[in-house]
């Protein structure tokens, strides 16, 4: 049932960006990159020339079709990486008044989730938001679903459907959890987890889309047990494995309360096998310097979520130092703790709450917009072990890429400005600026308005209505 391939091959001409390290973005103005018909990347040229000359140089491309973009505002980059998101979440965004992790979860979060064992309803909100973070330009994510199988196998379907690679997690929830949303016992969340785990593999056997992730949702949603057999699971399964961990210093007192026996908060996961190089870890805003150094032995990843840890005022996640001490890390958008579906925005966020960190600490823990681009995209393909795949634009990688027009250079004229509709997005590109800070500027105030085209694998998975006047395809 694996999306196949039927997809011509394509040359893509234009500016293409991308990161090559933490800080430095590679800017190629002027080149050709050749996809094939699995969706491979297979050349990269960086210099220009003619449609004519690109055919004949690489000559199993005669017959590609060309995708230009027309204005001379636009460019190629890496699709994003969500390493952290709650697709049932998706109508409550923006919905968490002054609440923090614990009360927010009773008042807006516990319910919305239960709601979804309709299926009906789960297809309505998982349809959509699987479009809406497509249009963003998210080519990959990692989701949790709900407690409900069939619902999380429908978000598996719909992922690879639409052709978004995703990680897919039931989740475990066995204990401090309302009556009417949790399992029922720890045998009944392995069981569940293993009928998506199943069901995910069998969609997409080689998971070239779609692939299974074991989801404890946190510490104090699952007993000593369930966390163990889950770790057993994924012996038994080689999942990959989700939680969050250490976001909300109440959350941090009621895992002592609930674990006495436990070094730290990451040592429940540790005794229970679940802190392994294929787990991923949500915020880590309050770890220990202890927790910190096992966190890296046991090569687990980092999802850093800023626009949740502002909303839900849960802190600030020591970004710089984890970086400097070597831990991996991406950016997830936490929805709907998180306000935004946009890894932009949170690349945006990221940036702030370093800033805020700066206030006190200093200048040296700043992130710049080259490196909440990495951690965009680079880091976390790293986070969710596609590395290889995608990320960048390498011979060999993926064509996961969005193409993001900045729009019309406005005119000198007074009168004409007076008219604009800006339906090209709240970015204002005058033509003088390097392309260095027409990418800061994209950072800054651009939008899904900007993202107007989006391939995974090379299937065009995404288009906005301006994409038609955006690039020309022959
Ligand atoms: N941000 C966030 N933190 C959690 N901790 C446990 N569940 C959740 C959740 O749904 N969102
Ligand atoms: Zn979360």
């Amino acid at each position: 049932m694996a999306a196949s391939a039927t997809i011509p091959k394509r040359i893509y001409i234009g500016t293409f960006v991308h990161s090559t390290s933490l800080t430095d973005l590679d800017i190629c103005e002027s080149g050709a990159i050749g996809v094939n018909e699995n969706g491979v990347i297979e050349f990269v040229d960086r210099e220009t020339s003619s449609i004519t000359d690109l055919k004949s140089k690489h000559s199993s491309y005669e017959d590609a079709q060309i995708v230009i973009p027309t204005n001379k505002n636009a460019f190629f980059f890496p699709g994003f990486i969500d390493t952290h998101t709650h697709a049932p979440q998706h109508p409550n965004t923006g919905l968490f008044g002054k609440t923090t992790l614990l009360s927010w979860l009773e008042t807006y979060t516990f319910p919305m989730e239960a709601s979804l064992s309709s299926l009906d309803k789960a297809r309505t909100v998982y349809s959509n938001f699987v479009s809406r973070t497509l249009s963003h330009g998210t080519t990959t994510a990692a989701y949790y679903a709900t407690v409900h199988v069939p619902a999380t196998n429908l978000l598996a379907d719909i992922c690879l459907k639409r052709g978004q690679r995703a990680l897919v997690g039931r989740v475990c929830m066995n204990t401090m959890s309302p009556e009417y949303y949790r399992d029922a016992s720890v045998e009944d969340a392995v069981r569940d987890s293993k009928a998506s785990i199943d069901h995910i593999r069998l969609i997409d056997p080689k998971g070239e889309i779609v692939q299974p992730i074991i989801t404890p949702r946190f510490a104090p949603s699952c007993t000593t047990e369930a966390l163990s057999a889950l770790g057993a699971l994924h012996r038994d399964t080689d999942a990959h494995i989700q939680t969050h961990i250490s976001e909300n210093k109440g959350e941090i007192e009621l895992v002592k309360e609930l674990f006495p026996h436990s070094k730290n908060y990451a040592d429940v996961y540790d005794t229970a096998g679940l802190l392994t190089p294929k787990t991923i870890l949500a915020h880590c805003v309050h770890l220990t310097p202890e927790e910190r150094k096992v966190i890296l032995a046991r090569e687990s990843k980092i999802s850093h979520c800023p626009a949740s840890n502002t909303a839900i005022t849960s802190g600030c996640a020591p970004i710089r130092s984890l970086l400097a001490e070597g831990h991996t890390i991406g950016l997830g958008t936490d929805v709907s703790g998180g306000f935004s579906p946009s890894i932009l925005e949170n690349c945006r966020q990221a940036i702030w709450v370093s800033r805020h960190l700066a206030m006190s600490e200093g200048d040296n823990v700043k992130l710049s917009t080259n490196e909440a681009l990495f951690l965009a995209t680079r880091g976390g393909a790293e986070v969710i072990g596609l590395q290889d795949k995608v990320g960048g634009f390498e011979v060999g990688k993926e064509w996961d890429a969005q193409m993001i027009d900045l729009g019309e250079v406005p005119g000198s004229d007074a009168e004409e400005a007076f008219e604009r509709d800006f339906s090209d997005g709240p970015c204002d590109v005058f033509g003088w600026e390097s392309w260095q800070e027409k990418v800061e500027k994209w950072v800054y105030s651009g939008d899904d308005r900007n993202t107007v085209a989006v391939w995974v694998r090379g299937r065009l998975v995404h288009k906005h209505k301006r994409f038609s006047t955006s690039a020309m395809i022959n």
